[in-house]
């Protein structure tokens, strides 16, 4: 099947219902299943107990209330209103939370039924795009990994094209690319020889000390990629690629001549270069190779570049010119591919039988996963509600997480029944590519779509194309896909299909998601926020979990207060909860302790070796980020809209310092830097160690009849019960912190300064406290 009839076939718009089986062309009775869907068990006990849950937080909304009306004094009030506003947060949450949990959906993929529905070579072409924007952050041989393993995909070869986009624009990473390609016309046959399975190199040889088989191409090989990853990494040392390196390559001489001395990142024209050819180039053993095309768009300092959807963007319009394939991986570029069977895994949704489904399936996301995490994943990096448990949840089909996605071109250009048409045909989704991806007259067009002034006055990035307007461009994209009426689906097999590095300091972790609230919440304020446009468009349930996202951030409300409040009050020994002999007592207890369970048999359910260590470092986690990156994120997003600050796309690195790696697999917490993140922290840790003690001290006197004016000694001691188990929850939680703040003495503690500020806001507070209490 020619290209051109692949873009009608998966749009299903030329092709009525009758067409396809010609098309599958093998005429057995009945087609094999390419995939088969069922409802998990587990709603069926997880719908009751949300009804139950419900009436619980009616219960406990209305004793707020209640004690509010009949509350005398005005710092009573004020206790009871945080408490009341607390939890209005707690419950929305709640809610949206319950959005993914009414119908959680598995699937299951049929790979090996494939070419009994379709014919190999009718399988449909695929552009695959690697984003990378920073040689020093993210490594180019880790990029190169990334792009080998996809390129040795099982997979015809010549379906297949890699597009690399560098906003990084770096010679030293397009040098590491031009090394990639010769390296490829060996590591792919070897793949496909030996029947690799991990086909990222350094994976590979990082798990096979030696080949079971032939151990002289083993040796061989091994040899081929470290001398082409010592020259890449002595190149990034030097900050350029010294002459003799490349001298015998005729081509990448040619091609380095464009980073001139004027060359910046910041400020360069488009360069465009095709590495590997399909028409052309062979690897050794005379088989045809993907297309390996390296593109760093122009760029211009008085022009916005919108970060990664802008490469995106680039890259759509680059190989629609060039190969227009209709199905489009995008990865990062630490996101390797973990098993080569995953592209015919995406093809069982992407060849859907039923046309209806078909023409309006979207994307087919694969969860995130990780390799090199600690054994009980201290920084909950593994992130399993983000990228395990919703997605399967979600009613419509996940939200799109920037990588791992494979799109249906079709779907970035307007929803299902109404085309957007772009604004020259050879960029959208019906152009017929006709020449080689070498030809004049494509490079020059490639390169003129890639020009930084080549969106003005389009509909890229507002109603095509990966979506502009937050920093979160994924989530964003994937919402507006979805609020036009693209389904998607979620593939999560037990092999993981890709694996990604993960930040090792707390200092990393808390950035990277600082800047996911801060984006978050540029789509959950703006004229298309899910709680308004998102409900009326897809409905309430899907709307509900968009929510989630939007105002992650607002959980940082409830944690304050609770982590703080209740631990004052029970320093100056009040009690604001009910007593254990009031029924209240038990709501909350039920509140509580039914929130945090539900919590954990998700996570265990999520399967893929979740224990309850992992857990319970995840749940720290949550309480962690709502007192720092949420709580900043806030800020910084308030500063952001009334123009005071402007927050940038923060690269996460992804090289790793030899010491930090060190503390990381000894499962200690590592700090990495001074950051007023860690303040509010410290002071919070602070704060509940200090009211424990004494609040023990408080219900050891009142239970011994002491130092109580109330008359009922027992009475007063019971009222203090639920503030000792709260604040020793919180103190059991921050156990990592103390140590690091007055035992260790490695480089990854507390700093000092950060400890000294915390412990003198901690002092501030019990002062306050003191004096508003003799007054
Ligand atoms: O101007 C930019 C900035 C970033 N990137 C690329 O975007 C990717 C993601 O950046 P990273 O620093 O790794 O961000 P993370 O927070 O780790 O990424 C998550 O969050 C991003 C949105 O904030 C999504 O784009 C990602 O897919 C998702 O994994 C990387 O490949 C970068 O090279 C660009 O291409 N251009
Ligand atoms: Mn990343």
């Amino acid at each position: 099947m020619r290209l051109s009839s692949w873009t009608y076939f998966l749009r299903g718009l030329k092709y009525s219902k009758y067409d396809f089986p010609r098309m599958v062309s093998r005429s057995e009775p009945a087609n094999p299943p390419l995939s088969s869907s069922k409802l998990f068990l587990r709603a069926a006990a997880y719908r009751p107990f949300a009804l139950i849950y419900a009436f619980a937080i009616l219960a406990l909304l209305y004793h707020h209330t209640r004690r509010l009306l009949l509350s005398t004094s005005t710092s009573s009030s004020f206790v009871i209103l945080s408490f009341l506003v607390a939890d209005l947060f707690l419950a929305f949450m709640w809610a949206t939370t319950e959005s993914f949990r009414l119908f959680p959906l598995g699937r299951r993929e049929y790979p090996e039924n494939l070419e009994k529905v379709i014919r190999r070579e009718d399988f449909p072409g695929v552009d695959v795009f690697i984003c990378t924007a920073d040689p020093y952050k993210e490594p180019p041989v880790g990029v190169v990994n990334t792009a080998l393993s996809v390129m040795a995909y099982d997979y015809p070869p010549e379906k297949l094209s890699v597009y690399v986009s560098d906003d990084g624009g770096s010679e030293i990473t397009f040098f590491a690319f031009a090394e990639a390609a010769k390296f490829a016309r060996h590591w792919l046959p070897f793949c496909r020889e030996n029947k690799i399975v991990e086909r990222s190199p350094e994976d590979y040889f990082a798990s096979n000390q030696d080949s079971g088989g032939d151990s002289r191409s083993y040796q061989t090989i091994k040899t081929m990629y470290e001398s082409m990853r010592t020259k890449v990494e002595n190149s990034l040392q030097r900050g350029k690629v010294p002459e003799d390196y490349y001298s015998d390559n005729e081509e990448a001489c040619k091609a380095l001549d464009q980073w001139t001395p004027a060359f910046t990142r910041q400020d360069h024209p488009s360069v465009i270069e095709v590495l590997l050819d399909k028409d052309r180039d062979q690897d050794i053993t005379g088989f045809s190779m993907p297309n390996l095309v390296y593109v760093s768009r122009e760029k211009n300092k008085s022009f916005h570049h919108h970060f990664k959807a802008g490469a995106l963007n680039a890259l759509v319009r680059v190989s629609a010119v060039m190969t227009n394939a209709p199905v489009i991986l995008t990865l990062d570029c630490d996101m390797r591919s973990n098993d080569p069977g995953t592209l015919l895994r995406a093809l069982c949704y992407v060849c859907e039988p039923d046309p209806d489904v078909r023409s309006k399936l979207g994307y087919i996301q694969f969860p995130q996963r990780y390799d090199g995490i600690n054994e009980g994943d201290i920084y909950a990096g593994e992130f399993r509600r983000l990228f395990q448990i919703n997605p399967m949840g979600m009613k419509d089909g996940p939200s799109y997480v920037g990588t791992g996605c494979f799109f249906l071109r079709r779907c970035l250009f307007g929803p299902p029944g109404a085309p957007v048409m772009p604004e020259i045909p050879v960029v959208g989704p019906d152009h017929m590519v006709v020449g080689s991806v070498r030809s004049k007259e494509v490079l020059a067009s490639a390169t003129r779509v890639s020009t930084c002034n080549y969106e003005e006055n389009t509909n890229w990035g507002s109603k095509m194309g990966f979506r502009y307007g937050s920093l979160v461009e994924d989530y964003y994209t994937g919402y507006r896909l979805q609020c036009e009426g693209w389904q998607t689906v979620f593939c999560n097999p037990e092999r993981a299909a890709f694996l990604g590095g993960v930040p090792i300091t707390l200092f990393d972790v808390l950035n990277q998601q600082k800047r996911w609230t801060v984006g978050l919440q540029e789509v959950g304020y703006s004229k298309y926020s899910p709680i308004t446009f998102g409900i009326r468009c897809m409905g309430l349930l899907m709307g509900l979990s968009y929510c989630f996202y939007a105002f992650w951030a607002t959980w940082s409300v409830p944690v304050t207060i609770y982590s703080l409040l209740p631990q004052l009050a029970l320093f100056s020994g009040v009690s604001v909860f009910p007593k254990v002999s009031e029924p209240w007592f038990a709501l909350y207890i039920f509140l509580f302790v039914g929130a945090y369970l539900h919590d954990l048999s998700d996570f265990i359910l999520s399967g893929h070796g979740a224990t309850v260590r992992q857990w319970w470092n995840d749940q720290r986690m949550w309480s962690v980020r709502g007192l720092t990156c949420f709580l900043f994120g806030m800020v910084e997003f308030a500063c952001k809209s009334l123009g005071i600050s402007t927050q940038g796309f923060n690269i996460t690195s992804k090289t790793q310092d030899e010491e930090q790696s060190k503390r990381y697999d000894q499962g200690i917490f590592d700090f990495g830097a001074v950051s007023p993140m860690f303040v509010t922290l410290g002071m919070v840790a602070v704060v509940n160690l200090i009211s424990l003690a004494q609040g023990l001290g408080h219900y050891a006197a009142a239970a011994l009849g002491k130092g109580s004016s109330t008359g009922d000694h027992a009475e007063a001691a019971e009222g203090l019960v639920l503030q000792i188990l709260l604040a020793g929850f919180v103190v059991a939680n921050c156990w990592p912190i103390y140590d690091a703040m007055f035992l260790r003495s490695d480089k990854g503690r507390l700093p000092v300064k950060v400890t000294a500020v915390s412990l003198v806001l901690a002092s501030v507070l019990f002062t306050a406290c003191t004096i508003s209490r003799y007054n």
